[in-house]
């Protein structure tokens, strides 16, 4: 059988890995696609430079653009990352009908429009599954398996480096900046941590997870997002002490009405009986609530070499077989065209722990502050007296604009002297 010559687009944490699996798995894989997987190319950036991958120097190249049009390549996989050039080799490539496989995140929530345009214009597969929680299978199962259900909610932890940081601030009462420096010393942070811990990287999961879920298109602008850099180690000793965990959560839910969608990227507390709460160091999971199937739980490695390139392989296999039978994959779905409704729509709880004098009718008008937002209070307690007294107060479910309209007004009240902390509740069914 004339073997699928397959170009790769970038050789390093994932691209040496794809190469091994390349060359290791080659038998398997060519009997499970009907025809051998040819590494026909690799697009570098230098060629001298000393890699992990065992790559024949003639297969090298910096001239990616020749690379993706060569009339013999059948497929393209693109782990180079960020927009440009990646964006522009993956059109030119699927103008031509040739197949593409990406890790590329970044790139699919900032503008999938644009590549999936180009994969239906030419013909061509577009697969992804690498780009979201890594091995876990979660795109194709939300893509394929799912396409007869209803999805209501994805709800998950899909970055590793901040959970891992957040779970040794848990076990151990570090701080954040020695979680982080943890993190980096054990390779899951990278020397810059912005996007991890400034929680793009998991924005960009959420919107590529939304549109698939609720077939509409979500761009990684669409998504409420904030980070865990400000999470203090008094913070998580605050949930801890009240039976909570601190989670950096994805949260991508319909409106009540069906309507609309939320989608945000936030640390939130949820109960340690909550499954996501076991889910400890740099693991990802991730909850899919749909109307016929239930809750369904995905769970694994959302990152590292290895796990990555075993989703991208996985992609590749189903892109070469649909080529050796003539067909293509689904299409991108966005025919649903759901509202993205603004973060102070969503419905959510909140925890908050106020400074405040310890004297008669304090809490009496912190509760009429609350009230008068249309916020009801489900627990409240007070810890510490005179001086060193605080309250923290637990919300019913109100919007997340009445919520912080509430913590605003106590802001400016005398008898508050500081809000200490306000986070978001999440994974349990109080109303
Ligand atoms: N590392 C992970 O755990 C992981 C997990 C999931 C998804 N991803 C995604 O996979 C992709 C690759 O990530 P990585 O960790 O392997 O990154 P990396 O930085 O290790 O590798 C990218 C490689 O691409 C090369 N490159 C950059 N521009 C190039 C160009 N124009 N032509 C040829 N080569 C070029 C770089 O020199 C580098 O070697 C990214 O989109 C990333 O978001 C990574
Ligand atoms: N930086 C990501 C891995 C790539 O998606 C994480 O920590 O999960
Ligand atoms: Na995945």
């Amino acid at each position: 059988m004339k073997p699928l010559k397959v170009a790769l687009l970038g050789c390093g944490v994932v691209g040496s890995q794809v190469v091994r699996l390349l060359h290791e798995q080659a038998d398997d894989l060519a009997a499970r696609v009907g025809a051998p997987l040819e590494l026909a190319g690799v697009a570098v950036r230098r060629l001298g430079r000393k890699r992990d991958a065992d790559v024949d120097p003639a297969l090298l190249t910096t001239d990616a653009e020749a690379l993706v049009t060569r009339d013999d390549i059948d497929i393209v996989v693109e782990v180079i990352g960020g927009i440009e050039p990646a964006r522009s080799l993956i059109v030119a490539a699927m103008e031509k009908g040739k197949s593409v496989v990406s890790a590329n995140k970044a790139l699919l929530a900032e503008d999938g429009a644009t590549v999936h345009r180009a994969a239906k214009s030419g013909g061509a597969d577009l697969y992804f599954e690498a780009s979201v929680a890594g091995a876990i299978p979660l795109l194709r199962p939300l893509r394929e398996s799912l396409a007869g259900d209803h999805v209501t909610r994805v709800l998950g932890i899909v970055n590793g480096t901040t959970n891992y940081i957040l779970d040794k601030m848990d076990s151990t009462g570090a701080s954040f900046s020695d979680a982080l420096e943890e993190a980096q010393a054990l390779g899951y942070a990278e020397a810059d941590p912005t996007a991890d811990v400034e929680g793009f990287d998991a924005a960009a999961k959420a919107a590529i997870l939304a549109g698939l879920a609720f077939h509409t298109r979500v761009t990684a602008a669409d998504v409420h997002r904030e980070g865990i850099t400000e999470i203090t180690a008094a913070d998580v000793a605050s949930a801890k002490a009240m039976g909570y965990v601190i989670k950096l959560l994805a949260i991508c839910a319909r409106s009540e009405d069906g309507r609309s969608v939320g989608v945000r990227v936030h640390p939130a507390m949820i109960p340690r009986t909550h499954p996501l709460a076991g889910v400890r160091e740099a693991y990802n999971a991730v909850f899919v609530e749909a109307e016929s199937a239930g809750q369904l739980m995905f769970y694994g490695k959302g990152a590292g070499g290895a796990p990555t390139a075993s989703a991208v392989l996985g992609d590749l296999v189903a892109v070469a077989r649909n080529r050796l039978a003539g067909t293509r994959g689904p299409d991108e779905s966005t025919y649903a065209e759901l509202a993205v409704h603004p973060m102070g729509d969503t419905v959510t709880r909140y925890h908050v722990s106020l400074d405040v004098a310890d004297k008669p009718g304090v809490l009496a008008r912190v509760a009429e502050i609350f009230a008068n937002h249309d916020v009801s209070i489900q627990t409240v307690r007070q810890e510490g007296h005179g001086d060193d007294a605080q309250l923290v107060l637990v919300s019913h479910r109100a919007s997340d604009a009445a919520l912080s309209a509430t913590i605003e007004t106590l802001r400016g009240m005398d008898i508050v002297r500081a809000v200490v902390g306000v986070m978001r509740v999440e994974g349990d069914d109080t109303p």
